[in-house]
């Protein structure tokens, strides 16, 4: 029945994933201190661990010994160290266990932290999410998930084992070379090369792999969150069917790249393996150097030779073991490479929107010399031109030129999609432009009032609901007689035994639950809190009989508000003092209103 466009993307496993790991560290030790001191301590009781971990490792030689020898004392001597080894060898095993998970939730917080910085920095998200992605789908994704499994990934399995490997495979190399020399210390270091090879080769389709599932997800979590919050509009259309099938779809697509994901890391995970097991065939196969080639042992009673080959076997074990660490760890960086060119890119795409670079047209068009008169008027425009910043072939508005005198209220009318929101948009700097727009207004001073109704979730109080975006506890947040008053006005006074002290917070999402116009007075409402010079209201009456409409800009008059409308009612005519009508892309009208009743 339906069809989902998929599209793919090509990230490949290189010298570039390392290179923007290296870019990103910054970001992930931002909180440098804590978390280098993090890493250190993980370190630290790694090398405890791998310290007891010797210890214990020599135990079957020294219990073979005096077992062969038949010496209790001896054996009961090596029982109470070899306890006493295994608590330790526990407890810092532990301890790893602990700090590691400590280092990846630092570093994911340092990360994410940094991440909203740029995120919500000059307006990036609505960049993103309401002008053009840029090619980086699902931003939020990249936020919750990959910066997640990225951060998990280095911190609880990556840098431990990178840090620590060059230690282990020095001390054990050492012990190796004494006891089975340069050969034997050689077909190791091969046998960890010819696994790096093969590695490279069969991990390669693993990282674009692991960047499409991510996708994949982000996608199929979208879905259930648009279904979630058009919940209500969906059944109205009797959707339900529709809904199932695009579910399913969007699951499909995530299904096939897993099951892709999966097959492409089969032969890496084989081969890890056979890697693996066959290293404990390995550290038998060794001891023919001493034994056989350099007749180190030929002096030992029987007890000391099988203690030496038990000691022989966990030397190379261990560093066998070092290396296949090492190679095992390739799937996950494999892995953890579709999450590094996901956040980097995410990180890229902000910086390069921070610098300006995208909007260098934009910043030309600001530094043009300003024709316009005076600042007796409130708002000028002349030959504004604008269009999508997507596509800068089409204009939305053509050289519209209007002088709006100082403490005058405007109506902008004009078909639906003629552009009326679009130049909203302009005149809070959303969208760029060419042409002057000059504003005779402080950014601080205007209030825009989008069309659609926001109200942030989280089950907000209503008090914060109402100071938004202003923290509660800020100065200019209203006191609480006046946002009473204020909603008794705006006939929004059923509302306040519902959600109880306006301080505490609700049991309900306000978008969720409260009827479209309630949305749109308690938006109102608002505004009046924020107590600015110049509104600008994008339809926002619409949704309220005339009666209401009516005292809402009575409101606005009463609290000294300049207004700017957009809308279609004939009865906002009476509200306002000139109108800027738009018949088509390119031609207007902009008169006084005459007929005002009040
Ligand atoms: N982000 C965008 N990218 C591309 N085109 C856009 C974007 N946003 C709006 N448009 C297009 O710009 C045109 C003007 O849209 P706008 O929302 O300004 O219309 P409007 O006059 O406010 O309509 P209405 O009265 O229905 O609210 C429309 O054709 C719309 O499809």
């Amino acid at each position: 029945m339906g069809k989902l466009q998929v599209i793919e993307k090509k990230f490949e496993f290189g010298f570039r994933v390392f290179y923007n790991l290296f870019r990103l560290f910054p970001l992930i030790y931002s909180n440098t201190w804590l978390t280098l001191v993090l890493t250190a301590v993980t370190i630290a009781a790694s090398v405890g661990n791998e310290i007891v971990n010797y210890k214990t490792g020599v135990i079957p030689g020294k219990f073979y010994v005096a077992l062969i020898e038949k010496d209790e004392p001896k054996f009961w001597h090596i029982f109470w160290i070899a306890s006493l080894c295994y608590v330790g060898l526990c407890l810092l095993m532990a301890l790893m266990n602990f700090f590691s998970w400590c280092l990846y939730i630092q570093q994911r917080k340092n990360l994410v932290q940094c991440l909203h910085k740029l995120y919500y920095k000059n307006n990036f998200y609505y960049q993103l999410n309401g002008v053009d992605d840029h090619g980086i789908d699902n931003p939020d994704q990249r936020i919750t998930q990959d910066a997640d499994k990225l951060t998990k990934l280095l911190g609880t399995s990556i840098i431990p084992t990178v840090l620590l490997s060059p230690f282990i495979i020095s001390y054990y190399g050492v012990r190796v070379w004494e006891t089975a020399g340069g050969w034997g210390f050689g077909m190791i270091v091969a046998y960890f090369l010819i696994g790096v090879i093969i590695n490279r080769i069969l991990i390669g389709p693993i990282t674009p792999w692991a960047a499409r599932v991510e996708k994949a997800e982000g996608d199929f979590r979208y879905k259930h969150v648009s279904v979630r919050v058009n919940a209500e509009e969906s059944a109205f259309y009797k959707s339900a069917e529709f809904e199932h099938v695009f579910s399913d779809l969007s699951f499909d697509v995530l299904f096939k790249r897993l099951l892709n994901f999966m097959c492409w890391r089969f032969p890496s995970q084989f081969f890890q393996s056979f890697f693996d097991y066959y290293g404990g065939c390995m550290s038998y196969i060794l001891q023919l150097f001493p034994l056989f080639v350099f007749h180190m042992y030929d002096n030992l009673t029987p007890a000391e030779l099988s203690g030496q080959i038990s000691n022989n076997a966990f030397y190379f074990i261990y560093l066998i073991n070092c290396f296949t660490r090492l190679t095992d760890l390739a799937m996950n960086i494999a892995e953890l490479g579709g999450y590094i060119m996901r956040v980097s890119e995410f990180v890229d795409t902000g910086k390069l929107h921070q610098s300006g670079i995208k909007n260098e047209a934009f910043r030309r068009n600001s530094e043009l010399p300003e024709k316009a008169s005076g600042d007796d008027n409130l708002i000028e425009t002349e030959h504004l031109s604008f269009g999508p910043p997507t596509n800068s072939n089409i204009r939305i508005i053509e050289n519209l030129t209007f002088h709006l005198p100082r403490n005058k209220t405007l109506l902008i009318t004009g078909d639906s999609g003629i552009g009326k929101t679009s130049l909203m948009r302009v005149i809070a700097d959303m969208w760029p432009h060419q042409g002057i727009l000059k504003k005779h207004f402080k950014k601080t001073d205007a209030y825009f009032l989008p069309q659609k109704p926001y109200f942030p979730v989280g089950r907000l109080s209503l008090k914060q609901q109402l100071v938004f975006p202003a923290e509660e506890n800020e100065e200019k947040s209203g006191n609480d007689e006046e946002i009473v008053r204020i909603l008794h006005e705006l006939k929004l006074g059923h509302l306040l035994p519902i959600v109880g002290n306006i301080h505490d917070s609700v049991d309900f999402e306000w978008q969720e639950t409260l009827s479209p116009g309630e949305q749109q007075r308690l938006c109102f409402a608002r505004m009046i809190l924020a107590e600015p010079t110049v509104a600008f209201l994008d339809e926002s009456t619409c949704n309220v009989d005339e009666g209401m409409e009516n005292a809402m800009y009575e409101m606005l008059r009463k609290h000294s508000i300049t207004y700017i409308s957009v809308g279609h009612r004939k009865s906002l005519r009476s509200h306002h003092d000139f109108e800027l009508r738009i018949p088509s892309s390119s031609s207007f009208l902009f008169h006084e209103i005459h007929n005002q009743k009040f």
